[in-house]
């Protein structure tokens, strides 16, 4: 908990505070942030384990609200020194419209700086994604590149497109006055794929395991990496961010960060093998069990039964185009960006963030039975 020796003056505001990053996020600020006089949570859906949070010595409140509707956004920011936007429609199963994405990415992110804006709240943390530079729609590879590697960022999907145009309004109104004169000082964190305690698609992959009788059979080869980081270094990530901006604003503001950490360069299926394993599952095949043409098929096959379906019924399956290409094409990140700009070191090693994830799956497990 916070350090009361250091005045608690600070008022800050997280939206999407009960999402899977979100509640990272928030317990870490509460955790590591000792200047925090007042923590406000925005959500759409608020949490019942918000309460637990709101005996200890900073003021937790929240706020049910939606982003895409700017007079609720204004209304939590007033009075606010920092907000964490993180609230976004992660969608690349075609659960939602693209219409719907956009709204909650874009429109939702263009109310939070117009917030920023009318209500003079001048620090500005966006959770952006990998996604805003790739895989691109060609799947070309893009090899332990960091923020300045040349890559050709094309998209057609939906997500990757919304958050692409958000961050861009991000890194744009770094500078913009906000009430009372001041400059907005802004920054994207750019997460890979998160992992960790309360990642729904490890559930669902772990579920889908348990379906197929403590298998999962191999779809992508094992030379194409997938860049994961530990949910947890994320979250210490953006509350450093948060903490340096205003001393370090000249450096930062206006600035891009991919998060990164120690967790090991592997295949997306090799790398959920690692919390799976020692849950009991076995990934079969030392190489792909189909032909990635069959695969391609397949995938085009759940994306026409879910065009034909949608009258009815949503059919969603983890496999479409989409993923399929996001999971066969190598993305990777090796940089040291935010360690040279402020200071971040990941808090949990690997092996840490292996740990709580494995203790956190077989929690779920044993919660089952
Ligand atoms: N999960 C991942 O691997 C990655 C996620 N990200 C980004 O991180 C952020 C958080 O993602 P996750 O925690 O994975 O997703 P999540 O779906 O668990 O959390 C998103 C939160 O935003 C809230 N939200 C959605 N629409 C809202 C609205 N209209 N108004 C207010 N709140 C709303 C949801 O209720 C939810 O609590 C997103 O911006 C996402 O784009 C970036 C890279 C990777
Ligand atoms: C082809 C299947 C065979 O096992 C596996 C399908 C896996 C996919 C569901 C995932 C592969 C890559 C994931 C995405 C990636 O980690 C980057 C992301 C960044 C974000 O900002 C949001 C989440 C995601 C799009 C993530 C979603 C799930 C995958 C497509």
């Amino acid at each position: 908990m916070a350090d009361s020796a250091q005045a608690q003056t600070l008022v800050y505001l997280v939206t999407g505070g009960c999402g899977f990053l979100g509640e990272h996020v928030v317990r870490m600020l509460l955790q590591q942030e000792p200047r925090l006089r007042e923590l406000r949570i925005f959500d759409l859906h608020l949490g019942p384990w918000l309460e637990e949070l709101k005996t200890g010595p900073v003021q937790v409140t929240t706020i049910q609200g939606d982003v895409t509707q700017a007079q609720e956004v204004a209304a939590a920011m007033t009075g606010a020194h920092v907000v964490i936007h993180t609230a976004g429609l992660v969608d690349v199963f075609g659960r939602a419209s693209p219409e719907t994405i956009h709204e909650v990415n874009v429109q939702g992110t263009k109310n939070v700086i117009e917030a920023c804006v009318q209500t003079g709240t001048r620090f500005l943390v966006y959770t952006s994604s990998m996604e805003v530079v790739g895989p691109n729609v060609k799947g070309h590879p893009f090899y332990r590149g960091n923020e300045d590697t040349p890559y050709e960022a094309v998209h057609r999907h939906p997500y990757p497109c919304s958050k692409a145009l958000a961050e861009q309004l991000v890194l744009e109104a770094n500078g913009r006055k906000v009430r009372g004169g001041l400059p907005l000082v802004t920054c994207a964190l750019r997460p890979t794929g998160i992992y960790g305690e309360g990642h729904q698609i490890m559930r669902d992959i772990y579920n889908q395991g348990l379906r197929l009788g403590g298998r999962l059979f191999r779809a992508i080869p094992a030379s194409v990496e997938h860049g994961r980081v530990y949910v947890g270094n994320v979250a210490w990530m953006h509350v450093l961010v948060a903490r340096e901006l205003e001393q370090r604003a000249a450096v930062m503001g206006g600035q891009v960060y991919f998060c990164y950490d120690k967790s090991p360069y592997k295949s997306y299926e090799d790398f959920n093998m690692e919390f799976l394993g020692p849950c009991g599952l076995r990934l079969v095949g030392t190489r792909p069990l189909l032909p990635y043409w069959l695969l391609m098929l397949l995938a085009a096959l759940n994306a026409l039964l879910q065009w034909l379906l949608r009258p009815l019924l949503l059919y969603a399956p983890l496999l479409n185009p989409y993923t399929l290409a996001m999971a066969n094409t190598t993305f990777t990140v090796s940089t040291n960006k935010a360690q040279r700009h402020f200071g971040y070191k990941p808090l949990f090693s690997w092996e840490e963030s292996r740990t709580r994830t494995i203790r956190w799956m077989q929690a779920m497990d044993s919660s089952a039975q």
